[in-house]
């Protein structure tokens, strides 16, 4: 198992943050939503993170033709038809790439075997499987459908009107695509509106989804192949904000992000973090499939504690590297109505306060979130629990104190330069 020491940063840093990954939500979807075209997707800057080229290889396994330019560029053939594969399909660690292929498999005559690794095998499927199911799909997994390897037999769905008692976009995003494929419009409503990037790239692609007035999201059905994509994927809000804590906690430090989607579903915890304190500025550049541009975040002096209870679903991601800035801010900050994050690739409300603690801060856990107050964090181990969030948030605490971070090769399945870009504002020693 790989481990890292980060030694804690000599000197305030100004950078410019061109390197950030590419978002991986859209990486997902750009793999995914090609297989609903009868034309060539162009896709710059594809995430070549294990949990996205994990998407891309079963769209391959499906019967996708994925070619790349000396630029990167992808160039996604679909098939005239899915094919059915003859092995599984592995969704690696990505609970994002599991859940909407069964969505959008779910529909489609064959057998498909979706399975992942040990974290992923053991996160609930059941929340759409469940709803799945009750449209007429036929997947079988351990608990009945909860747990992968999940056998989906593809065929015919009905249309559905189904109200999720979570505000999750993969649930979402699961239904919409089997909705493709029903029979009649379907209809699906959330409490609070999760990321939005299925909705605006089918959209975008030639798809019918229509929010009406009570807050339903009307699907019709598909009657001929979408446009194919034309997409460049803008860089990642949720790595970027790594380095937004960094900028806000070290002493003097800058950051600009540059090409970042400023979609608000996603920069949730940059409001948070200037809420904190922190000096943070925006500036809009372009609107294709999303708007795009710029983020700036500057020290402006210690944080203060904050309150964490709304808008949950548009920074769950970033919850972890939050608690960072928290642990270093005068008060106690509380997160609460979070307990979705239990179900991520760790417990992240056991594993960041069991970390934090580690760092000599004071943290307590709630069912649904945490209580931390700011203090001294103190260099520590931190086992990430082969959570990337985890590794890279306490690799940004080390950027005060030092820190060791145990078990970090999960960092690739989102960010694989991530260090690289770290050992630019520290030294990273492996
Ligand atoms: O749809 C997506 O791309 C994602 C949705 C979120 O999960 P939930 O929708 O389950 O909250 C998020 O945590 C995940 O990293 C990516
Ligand atoms: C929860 C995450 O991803 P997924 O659900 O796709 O594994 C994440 O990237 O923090």
């Amino acid at each position: 198992m790989s481990r890292v020491l980060v030694s804690p940063c000599s000197q305030p840093f100004d950078t410019v943050l061109d390197t950030i990954a590419p978002d991986k939500s859209i990486s997902h979807r750009c793999a995914m939503f090609s297989l609903f075209s009868d034309r060539p997707s162009t896709v710059r800057n594809f995430l070549k993170g294990e949990d996205t080229l994990a998407s891309l290889s079963i769209a391959r396994q499906l019967g996708a033709e994925v070619e790349e330019d000396e630029a990167g560029t992808l160039r996604i053939t679909p098939p005239v038809e899915l094919r059915e594969p003859d092995d599984i399909l592995d969704c690696g660690n990505a609970g994002t790439g599991m859940r909407l292929y069964c969505g959008l498999l779910a529909g489609v005559e064959g057998s498909f075997v979706l399975t992942g690794d040990r974290y992923l095998r053991s996160r609930p499927m059941k929340r759409v499987t469940g709803p799945l199911q009750s449209i007429g799909a036929k997947i079988d997994g351990r608990e009945e459908g909860n747990l992968a390897p999940l056998h989906i037999r593809g065929g015919k769905l009905k249309a559905f009107r189904y109200e999720s008692p979570i505000d999750s976009a993969q649930v979402k995003s699961a239904m919409i695509l089997a909705a493709l494929r029903g029979d009649a419009p379907s209809y699906y409503r959330e409490n609070f509106l999760s990321r939005d990037h299925t909705e605006r790239m089918l959209r975008g692609m030639g798809a019918s989804i229509e929010t009406d007035a009570e807050g339903w999201i009307v699907v019709k059905p598909l009657t001929k192949p979408l446009n194919p994509l034309d997409i460049t994927v803008p860089a990642d809000p949720s790595s970027a904000f790594f380095f937004a804590v960094a900028a806000a906690i070290v002493p003097g430090a800058k950051v600009r992000i540059p090409g970042v989607t400023l979609n608000p579903t996603r920069i949730e915890a940059y409001k948070v973090l200037e809420a904190m304190g922190a000096a943070v500025e925006y500036a809009l550049r372009e609107d294709r499939y999303e708007p795009i541009g710029e983020i700036r975040v500057a020290y402006d002096g210690r944080l203060s504690a904050v309150e964490v209870s709304h808008r949950i679903a548009w920074l769950i991601d970033e919850l972890p590297a939050l608690a960072v800035a928290m642990a270093t801010a005068e008060g106690v900050s509380r997160v609460r109505n979070a307990a979705e994050l239990r179900v991520k690739e760790s417990d992240r409300i056991a594993t960041v306060v069991t970390a934090l603690k580690a760092c000599g801060i004071e943290a307590e856990e709630y069912p649904d979130g945490y209580a931390i107050r700011g203090g001294t964090l103190r260099r520590a181990v931190i086992d990430s629990h082969g959570d990337h969030r985890i590794a890279m948030s306490f690799a940004i605490a080390g950027l005060l104190c030092g820190m060791e971070i145990e078990d970090i090769d999960c960092v690739a399945t989102s960010f694989p330069n991530f260090f690289e870009i770290l050992s630019n504002l520290t030294e990273v020693t492996r």
